[in-house]
């Protein structure tokens, strides 16, 4: 579909174009840019309130700075919309996060006013410090780095240890942009938020800033003489309001705002002083998540990620079925729970700032005093749960397989030398899909699998999940004093009817799925069911492929793995995870300790960065979707068989 954009944005074509237009049309800029990426992400889908949100900012920043030579960073990247719009890449937004169109978030391969790749939250401020730092050192006096921050993002630990270390380099021109919408993905949370709250709504500190700007407004007048005009107010500010003390003060930040980041003159002409101000510095902007879309604004969580919509009427649309569907793997994980800790008083939920996503929304409703969100803070989230574990909690901390990364040191430190049984619910691993590389879930099985004291499972099914949720929390079980994970992927199982009886699955014990003589097909969780698939197309070929579902990488069954190299000598693994270290290196492992011979192919997700697309697409580049693991199966066929 042809989405055309208004007769300004449509004469844009750079940032450049954009600093050639007189200031007066900015308004008009930032409504047609608002109205594009409304028209786009209606078609096509992809994150849309944040991208509004900022509008004006992106339309202020690109007029007032030399991008792409003054360094924008986007912190998490998913409201730089309007950015990539703006910088050359209107014209194929329609492909965005689809299979071999651009990327959903900033990346710097794809444009050079990408200055940084992001995805995960929080790590804007370190990038644009380095940036600062490298420029000066470099000897770019000139180059402005600006880090434009969530109110959610600023939660994540990452900000506080750059803004620690900007605060004591006075010599680097850096600005942070705090954009402050008072929402995470579902409401922000934490003192951090009160105190912002605060600040902004505050009568005394709004009165003295009124001042502050009044006179920040006559810094031109003044030229060389601005930097003067600064420290008297902020002299005056810090005797006064700031005596209160200002935390980004504190940290040796000047701190301006907070202002109204919908206001698009004035965020130019605040933007231009502080381009004068050098050193440390945070703009503080209040806007509104979803601005100038009505539901948007109203329902800021179910429209931070919509998929595709009605523009008129703001009906998301749904698929449709005349039969039960299958639910996703996350409201089988938030239900389950809720049963488990109606039954079992020591559970309690942890989530670093994914309610909704993780469906801990559910226990966090029923059962609020026993479910956490602990904001965008996945190391806290892990230490925390072991701190909660050391006094006989049962914890189910549940962390997106791609965010555990951030707290490795954490499960190791805080929770497996410790011996703290802790249950690690990993959502959306294996591939994440359009949200592509930052967010694959590629890592999970071979970074947890050299752990000791740590038990990897992965259901094939909702019944699984809900099993093995089960024998997590169980008395023996947490007496064990091992950590226990259980991965799972993004989107639907294979039961709709999924409420099935709780049953103890025998830690450590695969199951065959299917009897079969030529192959054994070997897999992990729910990818499993597209070797259901694949043995049904190796039957029809006259193939009789052999199918275990291992349920548990560590401890792996070794009495099954007996039966599987006892008997054949083609062996293929798949997993939704990286090849290297993961559930078939682990079968080599096997293999080769026990003296077998065999030929083993290993598919999985290989040794490079793999895009975004749609998982389907995913695993079929990557040669693990039904066909492509019979396609394997077949090949081995001809080839000679092994002594065992
Ligand atoms: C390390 C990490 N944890 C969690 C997320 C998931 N996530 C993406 S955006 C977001 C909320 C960000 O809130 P904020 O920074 O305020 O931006 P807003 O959406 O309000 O514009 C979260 C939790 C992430 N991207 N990275
Ligand atoms: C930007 C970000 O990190 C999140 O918005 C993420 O895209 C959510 O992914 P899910 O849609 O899988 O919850
Ligand atoms: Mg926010």
């Amino acid at each position: 579909m042809l989405i055309t954009p208004g007769k300004l944005l449509s004469q844009l074509h750079t940032p450049e174009d954009l600093r050639k237009l007189d200031s007066s049309l900015l308004p008009q800029v930032s409504q047609e840019l608002r109205q594009y990426i409304i028209d786009l992400v209606s078609v096509y889908g992809g994150h849309f309130g944040s991208s509004l949100g900022v509008v004006e900012l992106t339309v202020a920043l690109h007029y007032v700075f030399n991008t792409p030579e003054d360094q924008l960073v986007w912190d998490v990247g998913h409201q730089a919309y309007g950015h990539k719009i703006l910088t050359g890449r209107r014209d194929n937004f329609y492909t965005n996060r689809l299979y071999g169109g651009i990327s959903g978030f900033p990346k710097r391969k794809e444009s050079p006013y990408d200055s940084f790749g992001v995805g995960h939250s929080s790590t804007s401020i370190s990038a644009a410090l380095g940036m600062a730092v490298g420029a000066r050192l470099g000897g770019a006096q000139n180059q402005q780095s600006i880090a434009i921050i969530g109110d959610g993002a600023m939660t994540g630990g990452m900000a506080f240890e750059a803004m620690n270390h900007a605060g004591a380099l006075n010599n680097t021109n850096l600005l942070i942009i705090l954009n402050d919408n008072c929402m995470s993905i579902d409401p922000n949370v934490g003192a951090l938020k009160e105190y912002l709250t605060d600040i902004t709504t505050s009568h005394t500190y709004n009165r003295v800033k009124e001042e502050v700007w009044n006179l920040l407004g006559k810094m031109s007048q003044f030229g060389k003489n601005a930097r003067e005009i600064v420290s008297r107010v902020e002299d005056g500010l810090k005797a006064t309001l700031l005596r209160q003390s200002n935390l980004f003060e504190s940290l040796n930040l000047r701190y301006f705002g907070p202002i109204d980041g919908h206001d698009v003159d004035h965020l130019v002409h605040v933007l231009n002083d502080l381009k004068n101000i050098p050193g440390p510095k945070l703009l503080h902007c209040v806007t509104v998540k979803g601005k100038g879309f009505a539901p948007a604004e109203k329902d800021q969580t179910k429209w931070h990620s919509p998929g595709k919509f009605d523009k008129i009427t703001g009906e998301i649309f749904k698929k449709v079925y005349d039969q039960p569907q299958p639910p996703k793997y996350q409201d089988v994980f938030g239900n389950t729970l809720v049963e488990l800790a109606e039954q079992n008083e020591k559970i309690v939920g942890v989530t670093p700032a994914m309610p909704s996503g993780s469906s801990l929304n559910i226990m966090m409703k029923a059962m609020p005093d026993r479910a956490f969100d602990v904001g965008i803070a996945e190391q806290h989230a892990v230490t925390f749960s072991a701190g909660m574990a050391t006094q006989g909690s049962v914890v189910y901390c549940n962390i997106y397989s791609t965010f555990m990364q951030r707290a490795y040191d954490q499960v190791v430190h805080d929770v497996c030398i410790q011996e703290l049984p802790v249950i690690f619910c990993l959502d959306r691993a294996g591939f994440a899909g359009a949200d592509g590389p930052t967010h694959h879930g590629a890592y999970d099985i071979a970074y947890m699998r050299c752990i000791p004291n740590m038990v990897i499972s992965a259901p094939m099914n909702e019944q699984e999940l809900r099993n093995l949720m089960y024998t997590a929390q169980l008395t023996e079980t947490q007496k064990s004093k091992k950590a226990f994970t259980i991965r799972y992927p993004r989107g639907e199982g294979v039961m709709p009817q999924w409420k099935t009886p709780f049953e103890k699955i025998e830690i450590g014990k695969g199951r065959k799925v299917r009897a079969g003589d030529d192959v054994a097909i070997l897999t992990i969780g729910h990818i499993g069911n597209y070797a259901v698939k694949s043995c049904h197309i190796l039957e029809l070929e006259g193939i009789s492929a052999a199918h275990y579902d291992l349920r548990f990488v560590k401890p792996l069954d070794e009495a099954l793995l007996h039966e599987v190299f006892q008997k054949f000598d083609k062996v293929i693994t798949v997993e939704d995870g990286c090849l290297p270290g993961g559930m078939g290196s682990a079968v080599l492992e096997f293999m080769a300790e026990n003296g077998y011979h065999a030929q083993v192919k290993r598919l999985g997700i290989p040794d490079r960065i793999v895009e975004h697309g749609e998982q389907l697409e995913l695993h079929r580049e990557c040669g693990f979707d039904p066909e492509g693991i019979a396609r394997t199966a077949r090949e081995m066929m001809t080839t000679p068989a092994i002594a065992l």
